[in-house]
């Protein structure tokens, strides 16, 4: 995409927007707000600190428009402001600001900016328009498209929330550049999620070079993010409340946590002190060896999750939590159904599927075979 015109892809939802993916797009933010929000004539920034040089970018290229004025919200980087604190730190500067349902919220930054300035749209006056500026790859392929926004709390990750559909999203390739490499592997966790659950042809891209995948200046990358953010549109546009799958068995929007339930769990278990995507990439390991265990995935499937997650450097082992501590908050997840866990597995590549109440015994089996490498303290082998 490095001489290409942007990709536009639409989700096609009730309330249809288009998520652009390109180079050089931030300039453009200023005319896509007017086009796409004709009557907005404010817009509240909210951005991670950290980012705050390139918010004074977007803030004066806005600022420059005769008819937007900017109020800056800027917020603590990381999961760790994801919370109902910070959210209503930003509900009292829009109350001191006086902000109106003719005013819009706009985020920049990675997933945490993204879902937590989505919750300060959606609840501030019952609901003001958001555009997102997705600025890691993690948030461009996922967290910035589908309208799912919240906060964690002690109960659980993102466990108080609200849909509420972004009116654009703007993916500039470009902000990559200065992503920390570690952030960059996080986000391919839910690229190669989107392989597993829907396209495999990102398997193949992902193994065919996976240093180009990685590249934020290439078109291998460039590639994955327009793939995945497909993958995102199509199973968004026909779920978008997970509300379930259809008489065929897939299982609608919740294919899109595959990996999530495991996950979530580490990231509580460790204070959200873990990068979501490489939880993710755990999840994934156990959950293709869970479903291979019940019988319903072949070996070579599974085993492939390792390797893909693998090359582009994602864990594909846990640090031995204790599972005990792991089922429990896997069973308040949002999938479940009163006491019964649901886990989306694999029936084959592209073929997600509901594993309603596994056998504890496969979930614990499972477990242990994602644990640390032999030689390693590992929970299981403890005396
Ligand atoms: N709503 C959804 O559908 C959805 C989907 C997937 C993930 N999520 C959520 O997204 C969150 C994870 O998002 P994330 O991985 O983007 O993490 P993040 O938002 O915490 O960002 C990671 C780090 O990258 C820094 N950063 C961001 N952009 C940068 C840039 N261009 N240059 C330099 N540094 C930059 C941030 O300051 C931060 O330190 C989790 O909370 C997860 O639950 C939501
Ligand atoms: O968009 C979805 O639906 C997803 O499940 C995408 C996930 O990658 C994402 O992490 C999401 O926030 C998890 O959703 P949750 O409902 O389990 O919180
Ligand atoms: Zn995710």
């Amino acid at each position: 995409m490095s001489g290409r015109a942007p990709e536009v892809v639409r989700v096609a939802t009730a309330a249809p927007y288009d998520v652009t993916v390109g180079r050089g797009l931030l300039a453009s933010v200023p005319d896509l707000l007017r086009r796409t929000l004709p009557g907005v004539r404010r817009v509240a920034l909210v951005h991670p600190e950290p980012l705050g040089a390139l918010a004074d970018d977007l803030a004066a290229r806005l600022g420059e428009h005769d008819a937007l004025t900017v109020l800056r919200l800027p917020v603590p980087d990381g999961e760790v402001a994801k919370t109902v604190t910070t959210a209503e730190r930003c509900w009292t500067a829009l109350g001191a600001a006086g902000f109106t349902r003719s005013d819009a919220v706009l985020t920049l930054g990675g997933g945490a900016t993204t879902d937590l300035g989505g919750f300060v749209a959606a609840a501030w006056l019952r609901g003001v328009p958001v555009v997102h500026v997705p600025t890691t790859l993690l948030a461009m392929v996922d967290a910035a498209v589908g309208g799912k926004t919240g906060v964690n709390s002690a109960a659980g990750k993102n466990l108080v929330g609200a849909f509420h559909e972004p009116a654009a999203v703007v993916c500039d390739l470009d902000l990559l550049a200065t992503l920390p490499r570690a952030e960059l592997v996080a986000g391919m966790a839910e690229v190669v999620k989107c392989g597993f659950v829907a396209d495999p042809a990102v398997l193949d891209l992902v193994e065919a070079d996976p240093g180009a995948a990685l590249d934020p200046a290439g078109d291998v990358l460039a590639e994955l993010v327009v793939r995945a953010v497909r993958v995102k549109a199509d199973v968004v546009a026909g779920d978008l409340r997970e509300r379930g799958g259809d008489a065929t068995g897939h299982p609608g929007r919740e294919a899109l946590n595959y990996g999530h339930t495991l996950a979530h769990a580490i990231e509580r278990a460790h204070d959200y002190g873990v990068r979501h995507g490489e939880a993710v990439a755990i999840g994934c390991v156990f959950v293709a060896d869970l479903a291979r265990r019940a019988g319903l995935l072949d070996a070579a499937v599974a085993e492939r999750h390792r390797t893909v997650l693998a090359a582009v450097g994602l864990p594909t082992t846990h640090d031995a939590t204790p599972f005990d501590e792991l089922l429990a908050t896997m069973r308040v997840d949002k999938k479940s159904r009163g006491a019964s866990l649901r886990l989306v597995v694999l029936h084959a590549l592209a073929d997600p599927r509901i594993l309603a109440d596994p056998d504890e015994g496969l979930l614990r089996a499972a477990y242990a075979a994602t644990g640390p490498a032999p030689g390693e303290p590992h929970e299981e082998e403890a005396p």
